[in-house]
């Protein structure tokens, strides 16, 4: 048997039912097999075995009152992943779909993304299966308040530093930051994505989606292409995908679609960007209201989605950036998105594309930007915040964009030089896990075994 079928059954066994997480830990172990090779010691000091069990896992009991007076309990977690590299580092995800499963896979993912960085971050992940969709901001405040009441114990500025990821931005941040000032008597920077107006970094809103567009300008360049006047489909319509179409208008090509948990939106004049901040950062509405002011454009209903896959990558476009949620493009999707002409895929969310849809995109050698690689720029602009909490400093915009987009130059350019030292320069998957695997291992054998 394979050593990684060993270590996946092994997983299997001791962690059962967590099948993202697996789905997480193959596709890194699958690129570092001829690293593997090349360095025994990595396998004799079970670096790999060390690596997929989390330092310290956290669950915990989220009780709180909604505006009835009823009493509702939630389930909490917090995965402090690995700290080879620096305090534990990762977002907060408040969403019914939220399990152990999900968590880990998300702390495992950021554990080579933030090594991609460059940066003194090491991995983590939290949140609850709390839905904030349809909640009050009392409801909100009071949630949030229990949620902090158990994790202040675990975090702080030098220890476990929490952000926002699906369900969490600034509102949340902002009540979770209060109740942990309140309990720990602490001002510093213990969570990143605060408000400018309490310690918060300039560009950290906008960065995941800036820095994803940043890579597929990096990426396109390396093939003699660019961005201006690109057709590009963009799913989501949060934090991720708002900023990502921005910079992409900026940039001088054209967003035509996104979507949201409801359904997706086609327009193909270009997709009224006022519209959907007004709709979904204010107004917290759905998409299908966007017809209201432009009836030219096409909504279809999530009901009314292929059986096998999703509306938004059916549509016709040069580039595809998946933005919203963990495997929301299948091997269809990517079926279509090829025959319909597409050049590249940049991962925005976290593990939006199959397995299956991963191997069409590299056996048809496509410009592919894997999300831990794509995505960094969130959590890179988080640690550029901790700095300036950590100094006191506030940055002027130009300065943290600059930043950004050298961080996002380095991460491109580390995972192609990586790809091509392993003798496939197309293949940025292999370069980003091997770049981010090594960068972890080696700080771990230097450690000792802890
Ligand atoms: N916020 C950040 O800084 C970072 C976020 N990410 C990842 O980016 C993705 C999006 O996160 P955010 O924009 O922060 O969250 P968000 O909560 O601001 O937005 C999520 C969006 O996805 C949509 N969505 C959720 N499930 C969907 C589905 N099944 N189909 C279509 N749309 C769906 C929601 O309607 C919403 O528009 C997630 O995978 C997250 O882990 C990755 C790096 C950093
Ligand atoms: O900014 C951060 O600390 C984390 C961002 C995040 O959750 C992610 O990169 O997936």
């Amino acid at each position: 048997m394979s050593y990684i079928k060993e270590t996946i059954d092994e997983l299997k066994r001791t962690s059962p039912a967590q099948t993202e997480f697996y789905q997480a830990v193959e596709d890194v172990l699958e690129s570092i097999e001829p690293l593997l090779e090349e360095r025994p010691l990595y396998r004799k000091q079970r670096i790999i075995e060390r690596l997929v069990e989390p330092e310290r896992q956290i669950m915990f009991r989220v009780p709180w009152m909604d505006d009835n007076g009823d009493i509702q309990v939630n389930k909490g977690y917090r995965i402090e992943f690995n700290s080879a590299l620096g305090p534990y580092k990762g977002g907060l995800r408040f969403h019914p779909s939220v399990n152990a499963g999900i968590i880990k896979f998300l702390g495992f993912e950021q554990i080579f993304k933030n090594a991609l960085t460059g940066l003194a971050i090491g991995g983590g992940k939290g949140g609850a299966n709390f839905d904030p969709k349809g909640k009050s901001d009392a409801e909100i405040m009071r949630f949030c308040q229990s949620f902090m009441s158990e994790l202040y114990r675990h975090i702080g500025a030098n220890t476990d530093v929490p952000a926002g990821d699906i369900g969490v931005g600034g509102r949340e941040i902002g009540f979770l930051f209060g109740q942990y000032k309140k309990l720990a008597n602490r001002f510093d920077g213990v969570l990143t994505g605060k408000s400018l107006l309490f310690g918060g970094s300039q560009v950290r809103k906008e960065a995941t989606g800036y820095g994803a567009v940043y890579f597929a300008k990096y990426m396109l360049e390396g093939k003699s292409e660019s961005l201006e006047g690109k057709t590009c489909l963009v799913s989501g319509s949060g934090n991720v995908t708002i900023y990502a179409m921005e910079k992409l208008y900026e940039l001088g090509a054209k967003p035509v679609a996104c979507s949201d948990s409801s359904g997706t939106l086609y327009h193909a004049k270009g997709i009224d960007l006022d519209l959907v901040k007004d709709l979904k950062e204010h107004r917290h509405e759905r998409l299908k209201a966007y017809l209201d002011t432009h009836s030219d454009a096409e909504y279809t209903a999530r009901d009314d989605y292929p059986s096998d896959g999703h509306t938004i990558w059916r549509y016709k476009a040069d580039l595809a950036f998946p933005c919203a949620t963990q495997n929301e493009l299948t091997e269809k999707d990517a079926e279509a998105l090829l025959s319909n002409g597409c050049i590249g895929v940049i991962e925005g969310a976290n593990m939006p594309s199959t397995q299956a849809a991963v191997d069409l995109f590299i056996a048809e050698k496509l410009a592919y930007g894997p999300g831990k690689a794509a995505n960094a720029g969130g959590v890179a602009t988080s640690q550029i915040e901790m700095a300036q909490n950590a100094g006191m400093e506030h940055w002027p915009f130009e300065k943290v964009d600059a930043r950004l987009q050298e961080i996002m130059h380095s991460i491109y350019t580390n995972a192609k030089t990586t790809a091509e030292e392993f003798g496939e320069p197309d293949n940025l998957v292999l370069g980003a896990n091997i770049a981010g695997f090594r960068r972890v291992a080696d700080a771990m054998i230097q450690q000792g075994v802890v």
